[in-house]
């Protein structure tokens, strides 16, 4: 099977000299579901964000589908996004508005018209098993249910790449198996999944690839 995503000898030296990557040379294949492991400060979330074009490569190169992510102009990372749904810690959720209201706003800014827009957000919280509350205020939401939103916000444009930067922090295990279990529930229907997590009990009961980074490289 066709690599979707390789790294070949990338380096990432962030402005002020920090080398968070250095080297990293990788690939994974449509369909997987990848956690990735390391320190903090490792360079987890460097990697992640590499691939979504929020940040770029010093050196190497980074192919996804069958773009170069290093030469990609600034006008065509939007077309990349919609085939990405990405879950970061620094994405907010809106408070002046409610669980359905949150989930929409990506579409909104792509032309669906209402009644698909509708559809589709029922659809993403149906499967992260929020629709009974479609009409709460997130203020409302336990932690577990606030990060169930983001992911329903990030998969409602249906993309064919999820990636999750800690998404199961500051949740207790249980609600960390559930949120796991989402995942793998759009990782059975196709869906390419990387997670960044330093959750032991999560590494330690994966069936999945698990990648170790370490001071920016990879663990052997
Ligand atoms: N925008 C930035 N500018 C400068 N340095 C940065 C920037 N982003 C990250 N770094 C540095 O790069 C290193 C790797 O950070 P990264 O966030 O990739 O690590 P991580 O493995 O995800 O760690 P954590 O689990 O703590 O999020 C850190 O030392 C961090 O301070």
């Amino acid at each position: 099977m066709a690599a979707m995503i390789s790294f070949n000898d990338v380096s990432k030296c962030y402005p002020g000299g920090f080398e968070a990557l250095k080297g990293v040379t990788l690939s994974i294949d449509q369909g997987e579901l990848i956690l990735f492991a390391g320190h903090s400060g490792a360079g987890k979330s460097t990697l992640l964000k590499l691939i979504a074009a929020i940040e770029r490569p010093t050196s190497g190169s980074i192919i996804v589908g069958q773009q170069n992510i290093g030469t990609l102009r600034r006008s065509a990372i939007p077309y990349l996004r919609r085939n990405i749904g990405m879950i970061f810690q620094e994405q907010k959720i809106l408070y002046d508005r409610n669980v359905f209201a949150n989930v929409m706003l990506p579409l909104q800014v792509t032309g669906f018209d209402t009644r698909t827009s509708a559809s589709r957000v029922r659809a993403a919280l149906d499967k992260v098993g929020l629709l009974d509350k479609e009409r709460a205020d997130p203020i409302t939401l336990s932690g577990g249910e606030k990060q169930r939103l983001c992911i329903a916000r990030a998969v409602v444009h249906r993309p064919s790449l999820l990636i999750a930067d800690e998404p199961t922090a500051n949740l207790d295990s249980n609600y960390a198996r559930d949120i796991m279990a989402v995942f793998e529930s759009f990782n059975q229907v196709g869906v390419t999944v990387l997670i960044s997590t330093h959750d032991r009990m999560l590494l330690d009961s994966t069936r999945h690839r698990i990648i170790e980074l370490k001071q920016g490289k990879l663990v052997a």
